[in-house]
């Protein structure tokens, strides 16, 4: 095409189309099609809206019956779209902002017609006649099925429209109306009871798209703007009870925010000016002014949203095998019935009128609809179960690994630990130096990198009244495994573990009080080949760290520590945890790290790799399955991990992988009793006699099994959160006891029953007792939860309750 004997006027007309393309203002459209009932459909409705002027991309979600369109509203219109796809009998609608999907939750007039025809026709014993109906009941109720099928015949397709037709045309040419209006009404009673299992599904992945609210408020004037039209680094108002708009940086004001939607855990964090908030989230109780640091359609609820999308799209291993094979299956099922239905007549055998029944049978039973969907259904369900428990997993081959997984492998800082490091102890080598000139330098150094390690040390030079200087720092380097280097005030400085010992020092000797210390990381400071600083750093391990490890050996999985620190802190981790993991590997570079996961695959079977995404993303994306924690984490992490902790809950792995094999479980039994249904059927009519309404209600009900069997897998994830109900009711006195005791002195308040965010007395809330594990007395928080009923009831002042956390409940100590 784009040859050199290319004319200009062609080319010009090329760059205009360009020019036109580039002018366009893309735009996405929810569309409810209840049409779409199986995976034959999906290419008739890109073939029908491809080729419209202005649409850029389609895509079509089956489970949910959602069709998204990308178009450009000034070429086509939403409703020349709607038009399209319902001239085509798919019964398309828009999906108005924020609502939950299916509006046509009653049965169509057609159905209603077609078993009213029906029924009456049942009393043709008493006047013959009466038969006539059931005819009547089958072109009643045919009409959707005849526009889809002429839709897809028109394209060479055959579908589940032509095969019915083909089923009821020949019950209608045996002269047999019941069995035609039988067909026709089972086929259509079934569709409808598909798209109401379907409809909660829906609702489930709206409600994850409709959680930014449209408009946003300007901090300075007070001018309400859409949301799309705002920049990076506008300030704006978000006021109590108000949904965050766009991802920021708190500026001004103090507030709780609930980040269920994200993270899937509900309790208030509390946002002071620094801290971060996003997108989708809730303002529980307070006014803050927020910067804004991405557009909205960067926000990581909007990129959230576009992976569940992409997920649904992208098949898996199971899909692709059935949809390989659909190919080949259709005709080659059409030449079986010819088949049977004219060469035994040709060959001389009496009964023709059975043959042409057992080849309709055949038609019939061919129908894969129950198989195509027993693998789509079932992934959607489960990623949307994931991404509501704040997993947010990339597609179905990763939820088929996950139920694959025999072995684990966690990174200790900030997966296994908090990657909160507390500074225990900052000692100046032989007075070598001014300790304000170390804090000084140290802290203008690590303020340029992100390791959690190096927080906490610009930290504690601020608490002794030292600010940062990075601008300060001539050359900066970060030393993988090491440390970092920074040049200051003409001073060459290392700061890291032993080994920048080695790299930047002469003098190798450790000072005599480092070596008896436990559990700490321990690091150096080298200032121009001279040891002239020491430091150690302490991190707790989290909340349910040691519960997850212990949940995955009970589910037969192995769980291993691979660490760029010091086996000392390795080993120590280890004792916190008491001894649950299985192997430790410590020192480790990162370029180690990817080694390790690949000798793990090769030994245990499929692996998974948990990491922050601190020098750990090469290992994530070498395991089958790399989990990158929390939405703070490294950009890098989120990109190349397969599948994103949303909250840093480490509980939640054993959990997705247990979602992981239920889905597995699930996929299995649709397929095999999609399958074994059809063959009972087949069987039936070889030995006995063939049943065409029979043959009809096996293919239905078994595609309404698949699909209700599925949305069992919705309810994952449900028994735990009955678990932590079971506290709320004791937790809900504590909570007026606080309120109580804040009204005579907040101090006491505060003493006695403890400030979310705050420190955590020791001891279980609910009962008084004294913790049972050394982990439950970190865990103990109070727990905010508001109720409300999605997006629309922001707006009202929310309804305060309070739980527990989970592994207060866990610990035992307050079960009811
Ligand atoms: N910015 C830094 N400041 C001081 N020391 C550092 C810094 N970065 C790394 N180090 C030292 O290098 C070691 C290895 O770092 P690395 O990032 O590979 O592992 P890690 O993140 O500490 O542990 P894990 O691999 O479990 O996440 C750290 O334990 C620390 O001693
Ligand atoms: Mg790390
Ligand atoms: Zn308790």
């Amino acid at each position: 095409m784009m040859g050199g004997g290319e004319s200009y006027p062609a080319l010009e007309a090329s760059l205009l189309a360009e020019e036109a393309a580039a002018r366009r203002q893309w735009e996405k459209t929810y569309l409810d099609v209840l049409g779409v009932c199986c995976s034959a459909e999906v290419a008739l409705v890109e073939r029908l809206l491809a080729p419209l002027d202005g649409v850029r991309a389609v895509a079509v979600v089956v489970p949910s019956r959602t069709v998204v369109v990308e178009h450009d509203p000034a070429a086509v219109s939403q409703s020349r779209i709607v038009k399209v796809l319902n001239g085509a009998g798919l019964e398309a609608s828009v999906r108005a902002y924020g609502s939950s999907g299916f509006i046509g939750r009653r049965p169509s007039p057609y159905i209603v017609a077609c078993g009213a025809l029906l029924l009456a026709s049942s009393f043709r014993w008493l006047l013959l006649p009466l038969q006539w109906l059931a005819l009547g009941a089958a072109c009643a109720g045919a009409p959707p099925m005849v526009l889809r099928g002429l839709a897809a015949a028109s394209r060479l397709a055959l579908d589940i429209n032509i095969l019915m037709l083909i089923a009821v045309a020949g019950a209608v040419a045996l002269k047999d109306y019941t069995e035609a209006g039988v067909i026709v009404f089972l086929f259509t009673t079934a569709e409808w009871l598909e798209t109401l299992a379907c409809t909660k599904a829906s609702a489930g992945m709206s409600s994850l798209m409709s959680m930014i609210p449209p408009k946003a408020v300007l901090a300075e004037t007070g001018e309400v703007v859409n949301v799309r039209d705002i920049g990076v680094g506008v300030v704006i108002a978000v006021r109590a009870g108000e949904m965050v708009p766009v991802d920021g940086v708190v500026v001004d004001g103090q507030s709780e925010v609930d980040e269920r939607s994200l993270t899937g855990e509900s309790y208030p964090v509390p946002k002071q000016p620094q801290s971060e908030v996003w997108a989708g989230t809730l303002n529980l109780d307070g006014y803050i002014a927020v910067r804004t640091m991405a557009l909205a359609e960067n926000s990581t609820v909007a990129k959230m949203e576009r992976l569940v999308e992409e997920a649904q799209q992208s098949k898996s291993k199971t899909q692709r095998l059935i949809d390989s094979c659909a190919k080949y299956y259709t005709p080659a099922v059409v030449v079986l019935g010819a088949g049977v239905a004219l060469l035994p007549p040709l060959l001389g055998a009496r009964d023709a009128e059975r043959w042409f029944r057992l080849a309709l049978v055949l038609l019939v039973s061919a129908c894969p609809c129950a198989l195509v969907l027993s693998t789509p259904v079932a992934t959607f369900c489960a990623l949307l179960t994931a991404a509501r428990m704040g997993v947010l997993v990339k597609g179905g081959d990763v939820l088929e690994s996950l139920g694959e997984i025999r072995a684990v492998a966690f990174d200790k800082t900030g997966t296994i630990t908090r990657g909160e490091f507390t500074v225990d102890m900052f000692d100046v080598v032989e007075q070598k130096v001014q300790m304000s000139h170390l804090l000084y330098w140290i802290s203008s150094i690590e303020s340029k990198s992100s390791h959690p390690m190096a927080a906490a040390l610009v930290e504690h030079a601020q608490s002794k009244s030292i600010q940062p200087k990075p601008e300060c720092v001539a050359e900066f380097r970060i030393l993988p495994g090491e440390g970092v280097y920074g040049e200051i005030d003409g001073k060459r400085i290392y700061v890291g573990n032993k080994r920048v010992l080695a790299r930047g020092s002469s003098c190798q000797t450790v000072p005599e009080r480092m070596n008896g210390l436990k559990g700490v990381s321990i690091g150096y400071v080298i200032c121009d080949g001279d040891l002239v600083g020491v430091f150690s750093l302490s991190d707790d391990c989290r909340t349910g760290a040691a519960e997850a490890i212990r949940e995955l050996a009970s589910m037969g999985i192995s769980s291993v520590l691979l660490t760029g620190d010091s086996a000392e802190a390795a080993v120590h981790a280890q004792e916190r945890l008491g001894g649950a993991l299985e192997e430790l590997h410590s020192e480790l570079f990162p370029e180690d790290k990817v080694r390790l996961v690949g000798a793990l695959k090769a030994r245990a079977g499929p692996t998974m790799m948990v990491g922050d995404g601190m020098n750990d993303a090469p290992a994530l994306a070498t395991a089958d399955v790399g989990v990158s924690m929390g939405i703070s984490g490294s950009a890098a992490a989120m990109e190349t991990s397969h599948a994103t902790l949303m909250s840093s809950d480490i509980l939640r792995v054993p959990e997705a992988v247990r979602l992981g094999r239920r889905a597995r479980r699930t996929i299995a039994v649709n397929m095999v009793s999609s399958v074994a249904a059809k063959a009972a059927v087949l069987a039936l009519a070889v030995a006995w006699r063939p049943v065409l309404w029979a043959a009809v209600l096996a293919d239905v009900g078994t595609c309404l099994l698949v699909v209700l069997n599925s949305m069992l897998l919705l309810g994952e994830g449900r028994r735990r959160r009955g678990k932590e109900e079971a506290c709320r009711a004791t937790a809900r006195s504590l909570e007026m006891r606080r309120s109580q005791l804040a009204a005579v002195s907040p101090d006491a308040a505060t003493k006695s029953v403890g400030k979310t965010g705050g420190d955590a007395p020791k001891g279980c809330h609910c009962c008084h007792k004294p913790s049972r594990s050394p982990e439950h007395s970190v865990a103990i928080d109070v727990r905010v939860d508001e109720q409300r009923e999605g997006p629309t009831a922001a707006t009202c002042a929310p309804a305060k309750k309070v739980e527990y956390s989970s592994s207060c409940v866990s610990a035992g100590c307050c079960s009811p």
